[in-house]
């Protein structure tokens, strides 16, 4: 089979080509299902709602990375490598310390987690129980590592995880520096629970890319990282943010729809390239957002909020996404927006490691093909004859 069916015959245009490959369907997957149409979110067949009111981040990570609900005693089992690996090797801890404070902190991330693999002796051991042990390490060290990214930008030093703290809650010790609220805990366990997996999105499908050329869990964690730095995938929560401040007060929101209009830009936050309707996941941190804001009693973030998505999506006829409702929630919950995707990402490990063990389980290298375009064949004209 030739790299492009039309190369023969020159540059044409072929109506097979999905570009972006919306819509096609590249692999099996037994992990999420996302349901466009209805806006139906499963994670391994349990309804996003019901994971959102029932779970805690742990066993929402144990049943993405073992297809069950853990029992007590499972999740028992399966705490102690995540609370145990959570602390940094040297390396990493030095590197975050010392990266400057102004680089963005997915940047920083990304190479943490590169680095975090030249400090793992065992990292190219893809055997599985070789490679889930990797995926642990990696579910374990995001958190801190974002924890301390976070630290260093104040100048202050990183917290050491406690491995006797549930997760979400040693999460936000590790960013705040001092015992979070039983509210504060649930709220970043619902951040996180919402952030897990959603299907083969372009963060995880370059995991899968990268993993599926048999590499190591460290380098296809690190293209998760980076897919999930752009603006129009992870990186739209920190947009929103500047948004919500640009727009200032619910009286300046027909001022910001007139000036993105204007320029033909996007409205961050909006959109998405499989849901048709409602994001499953956005009512929730609508209602979360809508409640911390009322807590604090500063309601202005959460109102513009709330009064932008009535208006863009009469606008554009686009739905708000995961993206949109987060930012408000975070803001609330005292995070600088620069570490918005960096928390997105250490939920969506989760996912991008359950996708990566189920490539390895069944992998066949992806390599799809491109509607070749461009020149005709031709010879090489002498450099002393090139006009
Ligand atoms: C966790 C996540 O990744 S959720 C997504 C986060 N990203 C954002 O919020 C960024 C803003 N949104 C977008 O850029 C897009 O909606 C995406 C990237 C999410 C999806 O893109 P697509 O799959 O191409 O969406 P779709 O096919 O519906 O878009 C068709 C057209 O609708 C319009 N459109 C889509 N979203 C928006 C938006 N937010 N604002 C204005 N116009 C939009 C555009 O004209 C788009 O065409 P273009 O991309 O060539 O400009
Ligand atoms: O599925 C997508 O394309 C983007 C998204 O919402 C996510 O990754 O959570």
């Amino acid at each position: 089979m030739s790299d492009s069916a039309t190369s023969a015959a020159g540059p044409k245009a072929d109506a097979s080509v999905s570009k972006g490959l919306k819509g096609i369907k590249a692999a099996d997957s037994s992990i999420c299902l996302v349901d466009g149409t209805v806006g139906k979110l499963l994670y391994r067949g349990y309804h996003i709602d019901d994971l959102a009111v029932n779970c805690t981040f742990e066993e929402v990570a144990y049943l993405l990375l073992k297809g069950e609900l853990p029992n007590a005693q499972e999740l028992d089992t399966f705490d102690d490598p995540l609370s145990q690996d959570a602390a940094l090797s040297p390396a990493v801890a030095e590197f975050i310390a010392s990266a400057p404070t102004d680089a963005p902190p997915m940047a920083v991330l990304r190479t943490a987690v590169s680095l975090a693999g030249l400090a793992d002796p065992t990292a190219d051991d893809l055997s599985p129980e070789g490679a889930y042990r990797k995926c642990i390490r990696l579910v374990a060290k995001l958190a801190t590592m974002t924890a301390a990214i976070h630290r260093a930008r104040q100048g202050k030093e990183a917290v050491q995880p406690r491995p006797d703290r549930p997760f979400a809650e040693n999460f936000v010790r590790m960013i705040k520096g001092t015992d979070p609220t039983g509210d504060e805990t649930r709220a970043m366990d619902l951040i996180l629970t919402l952030h897990a997996e959603h299907g083969f999105n372009a963060s995880t499908f370059a995991c899968r890319v990268v993993i599926a050329t048999l590499p190591d869990v460290y380098g296809a964690t690190t293209a998760g990282v980076a897919a999930l730095k752009g603006k129009l995938h992870g990186g739209a929560n920190t947009e929103v943010l500047e948004a919500l401040e640009a727009i200032g007060t619910p009286a300046g929101i027909d001022d910001y729809i007139a000036a993105v209009k204007a320029r033909k830009g996007k409205f961050m936050g909006f959109g998405h390239a499989v849901y048709q309707v409602e994001d499953p996941r956005a009512k929730h941190l609508k209602q979360l957002s809508r409640r911390l804001g009322e807590e604090q009693g500063d309601t202005t973030y959460i109102d513009i909020s709330e009064q932008l998505e009535e208006k863009v999506t009469a606008l554009i006829g686009k739905n708000c996404n995961v993206d949109f409702y987060s930012a408000s929630t975070m803001n609330y919950l005292g995070i600088p927006k620069e570490l918005f995707t960096c928390i997105f990402a250490a939920s969506r490990v989760a996912g991008w490691s359950a996708h990566i063990l189920e490539q390895l389980a069944d992998n066949k290298i992806i390599r799809p093909s491109a509607n070749y375009t461009g020149s005709e064949e031709r010879t090489v004209t002498p450099m002393a004859k090139r006009g």
